[in-house]
């Protein structure tokens, strides 16, 4: 029987996985989510051909890795599912691997890599623990199947030394790594080839202001196809607050807030070590603390159930206004299309309303009713601009990481060619 490729992402609140066809492109045979990690009961959507299946989860599945092991199971015990019932059907593992430090492509998972990847973790532990305990339990679980990570910075490379630098002393900076990296690339990259093609452009001549607004949320700004700038930093907690992180504050806050912010959190276990104030403000801020839950669902609605939700909601605007109006003048005026993309961004139509009437100043508008409706489940890009001869065009994308990285594991890796 044919092999199939394994995408897998894992993000802060989810874990998606889909199973894909080796051939190139690929094709999805069966999809399964596990969602609201963070705000329990846990859901799944798993969805094989035209089948859909979504249950609310009786598991306790508080982490990634768990979430992980219980859908991996869930698909090989499938009978239905006979394409995947075990190691010998699966090539290719694709991970998702927030922070990649200096990487610029995808690498394969073997001793030396791995290593490296480990020393990274110090950098990125919130977000590079998880992706790298799914890696681990596969290299074990599944040792013949070739494991391959893709990184969320990789896409950034392009960053300008001046955008990319902090203001510090620059040997420390060096000697740390201590720079703008950016993260949700996997997702800008297949943003960018969805959005040339439904615009009928080269990528390398298409200019986006594209959000990904999920439980992490950030924005880039895409010149000729490439990244110019974007919102998330060193760290995917800088720039738009979200789900539980912060997002920008002045970096003295934190002192004022506890005299612990330097000290090991409780949090912190034997493997994964942060500071106080990081788990502050990357796992007790943003929505969360201002209005007790992390699904935006509850804060997006016209008639919030609190003017803390108002607020939550009035806060995400105003920070994403900032950059708009920035990276509009950083494209020089010349932006092809806003992009709504990510759970929210592809999900919430008040966002979308909202900042498009704010926008109005740059010539964008929406058509009302398209924006309501949403895209179908198997339409990747939608436009809502009511007349994009006044001004960027406003639209909706679908994103796909785990396509993304399944497409190029498919054409590196298919008639024997190596990975780019
Ligand atoms: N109808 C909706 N309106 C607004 N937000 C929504 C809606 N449906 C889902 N969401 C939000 O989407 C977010 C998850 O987005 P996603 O990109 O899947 O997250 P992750 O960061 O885990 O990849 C959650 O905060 C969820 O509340
Ligand atoms: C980089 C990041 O924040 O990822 P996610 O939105 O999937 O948590
Ligand atoms: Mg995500």
């Amino acid at each position: 029987m044919a092999k199939s490729i394994l995408a897998v992402n894992a993000g802060s609140s989810s874990v998606k996985i889909t199973f894909y066809t080796f051939e190139n492109p690929p094709r999805a045979v069966a999809d399964a989510q596990v969602s609201g990690i963070t705000a329990p009961p846990a859901s799944l959507k798993y969805q094989r051909g035209d089948v859909q299946h979504k249950e609310e989860l009786k598991e306790k599945l508080s982490t990634p890795q768990d979430a992980f092991k219980y859908i991996l199971q869930r698909c090989f015990k499938d009978p239905e599912l006979s394409e995947v019932a075990s190691e010998e059907d699966l090539a290719y593992i694709c991970h998702r691997v927030v922070h990649g430090g200096d990487y610029t492509t995808a690498v394969e998972i073997n001793d030396e890599t791995l290593h490296h990847l480990e020393e990274l973790e110090d950098l990125a532990p919130l977000h590079n623990f998880s992706a790298l305990e799914i890696i681990r339990l596969c290299k074990k679980e599944l040792p013949s199947v070739t494991s391959i990570t893709y990184f969320d910075s990789a896409f950034h490379q392009s960053l300008p030394a001046h955008v990319k630098t902090y203001p510090i002393n620059q040997e420390v900076a060096r000697a740390n790594g201590l720079r703008k990296y950016g993260f949700h690339g996997i997702s800008y990259s297949f943003i960018l080839g969805a959005v040339a093609e439904y615009l009928g452009k080269p990528a390398a001549q298409t200019n986006l202001i594209a959000f990904h607004i999920g439980s992490g949320a950030s924005i880039c700004a895409i010149q000729d196809g490439k990244s110019i700038d974007t919102s998330m930093g060193l760290t995917p907690l800088a720039g738009l607050p979200g789900a539980t992180r912060s997002g920008d504050i002045d970096p003295s806050l934190v002192f004022h807030y506890t005299n612990e912010a330097g000290k090991l959190s409780p949090a912190s276990t034997k493997e994964m070590h942060i500071s106080t104030a990081e788990e502050i403000l990357n796992k007790q801020s943003g929505w969360k603390a201002l209005t007790g839950t992390t699904d935006f669902a509850q804060i997006a609605v016209q008639n919030p159930p609190s003017e803390a939700h108002r607020l939550a909601f009035d806060i995400l605007v105003d920070r994403m206004l900032g950059y708009i109006g920035s990276y509009y003048v950083k494209l020089n005026g010349k932006v092809d299309a806003l992009v709504f993309a990510g759970g929210i961004g592809e999900k919430s139509a008040l966002l979308r309303r909202t900042l498009s009437e704010k926008c109005q100043s740059l010539g964008i508008a929406i058509d009302l009713e398209a924006n309501d409706q949403g895209p179908e489940e198997s339409q990747t890009v939608m436009d809502i601009s009511r007349d994009p001869s006044k001004g960027p065009r406003v639209l909706i994308c679908q994103t796909n990481e785990q396509f993304e990285m399944a497409r190029d594991c498919a054409r590196a890796r298919s008639g024997g060619v190596d990975l780019k």
